[in-house]
């Protein structure tokens, strides 16, 4: 979404137009899950103070943890976090101020919606990737023979490409808040009593938000999504068939895809879709009030 194109409030919050950025978003997630499952799960880089050379820099975290501090300095410095969809893992305070003036943005959201720490899903987004996605989209990678502790040093690599896709599920989670903007807009008199609540009713709202066909579609959508893009084509542009299915030109051809569509299925399945709703309800339930 491109918040300084002149679009009105109401075109920006149209569901129709976030969904189709929710959409989009997935490519971006699928390549760059692909992207990063070239190499070893490489556990050392999450490890804190597992690379003494970043102790002597004076950075006491994982090597993960120090990309995402110097990736996102660079980022704030050309003013990347003042944009309303973008949340940096580093916490803002310990980033650079931006080296050229603000954008002026529409004011879309509730002004405490965007600083409130319940709508800030970024701990536990590195929580889930972390600790059960890198292990599952680096199973098939092959280490050199006799190594068992999955790990090909590729420490760069493997953590350039973690934080390309974690800075994507952060969109994507956090376009929560916008979705539940619209929503909201589309019928206030439905969420202002449960927001009103003491405590809010996150149960209620949750319920309101939540559309079950949609779900479903995007679950089958993604599926099929992993799947063409994980093929392979050999250097003839022709697709690499299993075993048992040689290809004209006499080719063995692959057996697998380069990602596990199941996994892409599970990913969204158990970690995206829940915690946008999270941001949904939990942008509901402190902003409106
Ligand atoms: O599209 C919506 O209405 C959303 O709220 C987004 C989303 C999702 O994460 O994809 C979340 C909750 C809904 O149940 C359906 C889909």
């Amino acid at each position: 979404m491109n918040f300084t194109t002149g679009s009105s409030e109401d075109e920006l919050l149209s569901l129709d137009n976030i969904r189709s950025t929710l959409i989009r978003l997935e490519d971006t997630i699928i390549f760059a899950l692909i992207e990063r499952s070239q190499f070893a799960w490489n556990q050392k880089i999450y490890e804190k103070g597992a690379f003494e050379e970043l102790k002597v820099l004076g950075f006491e975290g994982s090597w993960l943890g120090w990309f995402l501090f110097e990736t996102e300095s660079f980022h704030a410095k050309a003013r990347r976090y003042t944009s309303p969809d973008e949340h940096p893992f580093t916490p803002i305070q310990k980033l650079p101020q931006p080296i050229i003036a603000m954008q002026s943005f529409p004011s879309l959201l509730h002004p405490q919606s965007a600083a409130h720490p319940s709508t800030n899903a970024n701990s536990r987004i590195l929580d889930f990737y972390v600790n059960k996605i890198v292990l599952a989209i680096t199973k098939r990678v092959k280490i050199s023979k006799g190594s068992t502790d999955r790990d090909d040093g590729n420490y760069g690599s493997s953590a350039t490409r973690d934080v390309e896709v974690l800075q994507a599920l952060s969109r994507r989670i956090h376009f929560g808040m916008f979705v539940s903007e619209s929503k909201f807009r589309g019928a206030p008199h439905k969420f202002i009593p449960h927001i009103l609540a003491q405590p809010p009713n996150t149960e209620a709202l949750a319920g309101l938000i939540t559309k079950p066909a949609v779900e479903a579609a995007l679950l089958v959508r993604l599926g099929n999504k992993a799947e063409i893009y994980g093929q392979e084509l050999d250097p003839q542009g022709k697709l690499r068939k299993s075993p048992g299915e040689a290809t004209e030109s006499g080719s063995s051809g692959h057996a697998e895809t380069r990602l596990d569509t199941a996994e892409v299925v599970a990913l969204y399945r158990d970690w995206v879709i829940p915690l946008t709703k999270d941001v949904e309800v939990g942008k509901l339930a402190q902003c409106h009030i």
